[in-house]
Order: structure tokens, then sequence, then C-alpha cells
């Protein structure tokens, strides 16, 4: 499904991203690892073209997309939930959810129906204001505005950060029903480790921003994590 290779990438004389070869297969849920400070959101804004970088080539499928700009990757089938949120506070539910529908060809009332039957919590809270939805609530609606364009690869930078343990659980148990039932592709940054292990099929980990380790998540092993991963 995406495809990295040879990634370098510099924040001004800052090398932040070495020589990065990196694979999300189709269908999978692949789970990027790493401590703080390594490189994970860096390497996500560098697939979305949120940054450039200076060497290497991102494919998507078949296709080139080093150079094509973030609107487009969008409407190319890649969805950004990222870190944060960045919903729009003063915009209601509604209005934050139709942000997303500019990149579909049709008007997107069905796919608006579709969110609302995936999160019910934003169809009761349509018309309040995003800024006013508790954590747990802003992060569905973010993921809800990036599926309403049917993105075949979703991607999320620590959906779980700052949410209360019952919305991680729900968070995670959505992740797994919309691969096994749709089909969609995950990439997630994601650090709290039970939570990978539950959800993800494959990892990745960066240090110092270069990939050290990667397969299938039941080959994460304590020795990896003792290594890569421990405070
Ligand atoms: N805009 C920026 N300008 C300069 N340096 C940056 C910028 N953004 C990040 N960095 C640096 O690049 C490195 C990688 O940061 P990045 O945010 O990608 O790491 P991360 O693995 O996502 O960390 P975290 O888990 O804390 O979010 C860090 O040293 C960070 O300080």
């Amino acid at each position: 499904m995406l495809t990295l290779k040879g990634i370098n990438q510099f924040y001004g004389g800052s090398h932040t991203l070495w020589d990065v070869d990196f694979e999300v297969p189709t269908g999978s849920i692949t789970c990027l690892m790493g401590r703080n400070g390594m490189g994970k959101t860096t390497l996500l804004k560098c697939v979305m073209g949120l940054l450039s970088v200076s060497t290497g080539s991102i494919h998507l499928d078949e296709k080139d997309i080093t150079a094509i700009a973030a609107d487009r990757r969008a409407s190319l089938g890649v969805g950004y939930v990222p870190q944060g949120r960045e919903i729009f506070g003063q915009l209601s539910v509604e209005e934050n959810l139709r942000l997303g529908q500019y990149v579909r060809k049709d008007n997107g009332a069905e796919a608006l129906e579709r969110v609302y039957q995936t999160f019910p919590v934003l169809k009761q809270m349509a018309r309040r204001r995003g800024g006013d939805l508790s954590g747990g609530q802003q992060q569905q609606l973010a993921i809800g505005r990036a599926l309403i364009f049917d993105p075949k690869l979703l991607i999320l930078d620590e959906p779980c950060e700052g949410i209360q343990p019952n919305i991680v659980a729900e968070i995670g148990d959505l992740l797994i029903r919309l691969n096994k039932d749709t089909g969609l592709t995950v990439l997630l940054v994601e650090q709290k480790l039970p939570f990978a292990r539950r959800v993800a099929s494959e990892f990745r980990i960066l240090d110092k921003g270069r990939l050290v380790a990667g397969g299938d998540i039941g080959e994460l092993s304590d020795t990896l994590v003792e290594r890569h991963l421990s405070v």
C-alpha cells in the first residue's frame, strides 16, 4: 500500500530521518513506535506531504507521490488524523465533518450519515462547537473527518494520547472493525504497548531517525522493547 525508500529529511541543518526504508502492507494495521523525539511524527508528515524529503521516494500502491502536494494526497485516498487532533473549536461538529467532504466529488451526504452511524455521539452533538467536546469525542470527530472521504489508508498520530481508557478501547475496536470489515489499511504512531499489541498486525521502530526493527507484531520481543522503547 505504502512504500518509502531511502528517505532522508532535515529541519534546516538538523538531519532527522536517516535512509528510512519503510513499508505498510495492504490490509495491515501497522504501528510505528519509538521513544519521544525519534522522528515518528516527522515521518508521517513526510508521507502526508506536509514536510518535503531531501532524498528518497514515497509510493502509494504503484503511484509515486513524492512530489505530489498534500491536498492531492488526500484525494488519492490517504486520510490523516494529526497529533493533537486539530479540530476547529469554533466550528460545529457537523461543520468540522463537512471540511472532510471537500475531497469528495459527490456532496458526501451518505458519507456523513455513515460517520454518524459509526460515531452516534457525533450525531447527538452535531450542532455543538467542536471545542466543547471532551478529548475522546474530539478524537472521534478527527477520525470521522478523515473517514468521510473513504480513504484506503488511514494515518493516525498518537490517537490515544490524553484520552480516558474506555474511549481508548473503543478507538482500538473501531480500527480493528474498519480494517476487518472494509479492508482499510492503517498506519498509526502509538507509544502504548498493550494498545499496539492488541490492535496492530505489524510494527516498525524508529530510533534516532533510523528504522531499526520491524515485522509481525508477534515478533515485538521484550529485548526490542527494552532496547528501543523503554524509557
Ligand atoms: N519543526 C521542527 N523544527 C526543527 N526540529 C524539529 C521540528 N519538529 C520536530 N523537530 C525535531 O525533530 C526530531 C523528531 O521529532 P518528531 O516530532 O518527529 O519525533 P516523534 O518521534 O514524533 O516524537 P514524539 O513522540 O515526542 O511526538 C526531534 O528532535 C524534534 O525536536
